[in-house]
């Protein structure tokens, strides 16, 4: 029999048994009709909610234009909705992302900014190690001038568990080049993103 590495997947068979096993923990019979399929829905379901672990998030930045007629002011992407899950509890966290950078001589489509959150989102996650994730890889693939990157986040762990705490958001960024080097710049994407607060709605 292969030695299985501690990194490789488990059949189908195997996730939906585990699957059987919690909701015996969570006390119900998964035996009884409702339940019947759904150890196969959650694992279907796991397929769309960790789809980040199948995606390449540099690959999405390839495709650039350079045809923009020396653009090089900001561009920022705001309220990109993002579904995350937090790696402590595995409940949602749900926000909202605002990405920004100033080019150089090429732009990305804005898509891909989108496709890009969603590619560290979908995956088992802290808010700072995906806020991080996200500007770090504009800044190395796209070589700008610089990134900003602000998260708001609802952490379903702290609201419906635990401290039990709606409402709070969770705010973190990440600003590099020149975001961080230049007072100014930082300043005018703060007012173009607007004030964080009441903005998960
Ligand atoms: N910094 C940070 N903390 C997070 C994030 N998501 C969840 N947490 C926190 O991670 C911590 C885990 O703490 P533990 O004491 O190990 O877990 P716990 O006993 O379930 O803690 P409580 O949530 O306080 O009940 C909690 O304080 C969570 O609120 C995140 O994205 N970033
Ligand atoms: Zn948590």
């Amino acid at each position: 029999m292969p030695v299985q590495r501690p990194d490789a997947r488990p059949t189908r068979e195997e996730a939906e048994d585990a699957v059987r096993t919690l909701l015996r923990w969570a006390g119900d019979d998964p035996h009884r009709e409702g339940l019947l399929d759904t150890p196969s829905r959650v694992a279907r379901a796991y397929q769309d909610w960790f789809r980040g672990y199948n995606e390449d998030p540099d690959a999405m930045l390839q495709r650039t234009f350079e045809e923009v007629e020396g653009y090089d002011e900001m561009v920022v992407l705001r309220d990109i909705r993002f579904e995350s899950y937090c790696e402590h509890h595995m409940a949602p966290i749900i926000g909202k992302a605002h990405v920004g950078y100033i080019p150089t001589d090429r732009v990305v489509g804005i898509s891909k900014l989108a496709r890009l959150v969603d590619a560290y989102a979908k995956r088992l996650q802290v808010q700072e190690k995906m806020n991080a994730q996200i500007a770090q890889t504009l800044f190395t693939v796209l070589k700008p001038k610089g990134v900003a990157v602000v998260l708001e986040g609802e952490h379903h762990c702290m609201s419906t568990r635990g401290v039990h705490k709606p409402g709070v958001s969770m705010v973190t960024s990440t600003m590099l080049g020149s975001f961080r080097d230049d007072p100014s710049t930082r300043k005018e994407f703060l007012n173009i993103i607007g004030n964080p607060t009441n903005r998960l709605s």
